[in-house]
């Protein structure tokens, strides 16, 4: 999962578009980018780390231009640690292309082996954004055939990525003096949306309406499952349908963790799909814990709010603010390695003691993945004298890997895998545990628009959208990766 920008406009953007990637943040943290175009050149400043440490005021004034594009990166395949995998992706044929990417190709082995022996492409990082940017260059490079670039070549070639790629891909590139290119895969598994022209006569393309809104923009809509948009230089739009098969299944991990409450993605509040999580989860609660053996309900701070808040005053219990989260350590899950995250958890929550003593307290989290999180402050809630600590989850048991941009890639770490929910509240070291349902889960966020066609799921329920995936597939995924995984759970 990452964060993606895209802006062309009359005036320069290189500020815009840190504005935007600052609050797109929460999507990625360990790398970030942004590159211009002026007269037909890039200029490009990538490195890692979080947007304030990247850019610099030098890096910001070597970034002319009225278009552009920015990134911010939470590494799901390739090396996590490696420079040169920081987005943007440049290359300079045909045109000069430079390309953001958030979600995950899942026959990116397969496609870096035709590059080479059929394309003629050399690729040189292990990352799948280097291989899909050299797909769609490839696949521009014989629409053209030479002559110069039209909409129709540019659709075309995005309807052959379609047929040749695997995965999750939402995508923004710009081809150098022609203009800006953005689409999404023919399920929508990662999210983009556009904004209503702005009054210079610019639009704004990013993973999250968040990102419009805090920076000025509008939101227009979401481009649709398929859907390719070309926007050229003098700001004229054109849109086309480029899948042979086209379905809207959201992830449904960007409603539970991944997007900020405040985004609405694909016509969906994330903020009211947590309230209705945590409508459905006080059901569960009830029946497994009498009302009277809980005095206060206490969310893991941040993603579980909502869902906790709803699920207090549904309950007809008293929602306190229990742990304190420390606002200069970023966010936990998405940190890469599992000795740094285990570390993180205490250095970014604390216990209000008095909040906890003598009291039974009802901890919510939005949900549990390794079990990081959960086992640590159980422990912290019992330290500050709690009575009996409840836990629930806004998420039913996450009991598969992820393929299509969440870093939780193998069964060995998931601490729900293999095991029956009493084996995890002993883990975990609670007293009682709580566990979303899968389709309460579903139906619970379906309601905020029916006209989606369903959810990516598959963490929770084993069904991947796109059709292709055997433990096989998952193994081949994860050779080559850094942090290496499997990281085992529990422990
Ligand atoms: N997904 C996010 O990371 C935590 C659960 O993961 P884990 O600590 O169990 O791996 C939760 O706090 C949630 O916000
Ligand atoms: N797979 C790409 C994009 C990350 C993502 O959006 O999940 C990378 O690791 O850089
Ligand atoms: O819940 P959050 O958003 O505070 O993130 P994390 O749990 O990953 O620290
Ligand atoms: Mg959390």
């Amino acid at each position: 999962m990452c964060g993606i920008i895209g802006v062309v406009s009359a005036t320069p953007v290189n500020q815009l578009i840190y504005d935007a990637l600052l609050l797109l943040q929460h999507r990625g943290q360990d790398a970030t980018g942004i590159v211009t175009e002026q007269d037909r050149k890039f200029f490009m400043h990538k490195a890692k780390g979080m947007v304030r440490d990247v850019f610099r005021t030098r890096n910001m004034r070597a970034l002319p231009g009225s278009t552009g594009l920015g990134q911010v990166r939470y590494p799901t395949a390739g090396d996590a640690n490696s420079e040169e995998e920081a987005q943007p992706f440049y290359v300079n044929a045909p045109f000069g292309i430079v390309l953001v990417h958030n979600g995950n190709i899942t026959n990116a082995k397969t496609l870096r082996q035709e590059l080479f022996n059929t394309d003629h492409r050399h690729t040189n990082t292990t990352s799948d954004t280097e291989v899909l940017l050299n797909v769609l260059a490839h696949e521009l490079e014989r629409k053209t055939a030479g002559q110069p670039l039209t909409t129709e070549a540019i659709f075309a070639a995005v309807r052959a990525v379609h047929r040749r790629v695997r995965g999750s891909y939402a995508v923004i590139a710009m081809i150098a003096g022609y203009g800006m290119l953005a689409f999404r895969d023919p399920h929508g598994i990662r999210p983009l949306c556009l904004s209503q022209r702005h009054a210079d006569g610019g639009y704004m393309l990013a993973s999250e309406s968040v990102a419009l809104e805090g920076t000025g923009y509008a939101l227009a809509r979401d481009i649709q499952p398929g859907e390719a948009i070309f926007i050229n230089q003098q700001g004229e739009i054109s849109q086309a349908q480029c899948a042979d098969q086209a379905s809207l299944h959201p992830c449904i991990f960007e409603y539970i963790y991944l997007a900020r409450p405040d985004s609405v993605l694909d016509g969906i509040s994330v903020y009211a799909a947590r309230l209705n999580m945590g409508e459905t989860l006080a059901q569960r609660v009830l029946s497994a814990v009498p009302p009277k053996d809980i005095d206060v309900v206490i969310p893991i701070p941040e993603s579980s709010r909502p869902s906790a808040m709803q699920l207090a005053q549904l309950i007809g219990k008293p929602y306190r603010e229990g742990f304190v989260k420390n606002r200069y350590v970023g966010r936990t899950f998405i940190m890469p390695g599992q000795s740094v995250r285990k570390k993180s958890v205490r250095q970014k929550l604390n216990a209000i003691a008095s909040e906890f003593k003598g009291r039974n307290v009802l901890l919510v989290d939005d949900s549990i993945v390794r079990g990081t999180t959960s086992k640590e402050i159980v422990q912290m809630a019992r330290e500050a004298g709690a009575n009996k600590v409840y836990m629930a989850s806004a998420a039913p048991p996450v009991r598969y890997p992820n393929v299509y941009g969440i870093d939780m890639p193998t069964t060995a770490e998931l601490v729900a895998h293999g095991r029956s929910v009493e084996e995890i509240r002993q883990l975990i070291g609670c007293d009682a545990l709580i566990y979303q349902d899968v389709q309460a889960m579903k139906r619970a966020v379906h309601a905020l628009n029916p006209d989606l066609d369903g959810f990516d799921a598959s963490c929770f329920d084993g069904q991947y959208i796109t059709g292709d995936i055997t433990s096989e597939s998952i193994m081949a995924l994860n050779e080559g990766r850094n942090p290496a995984q499997p990281e085992v759970n529990g422990e």
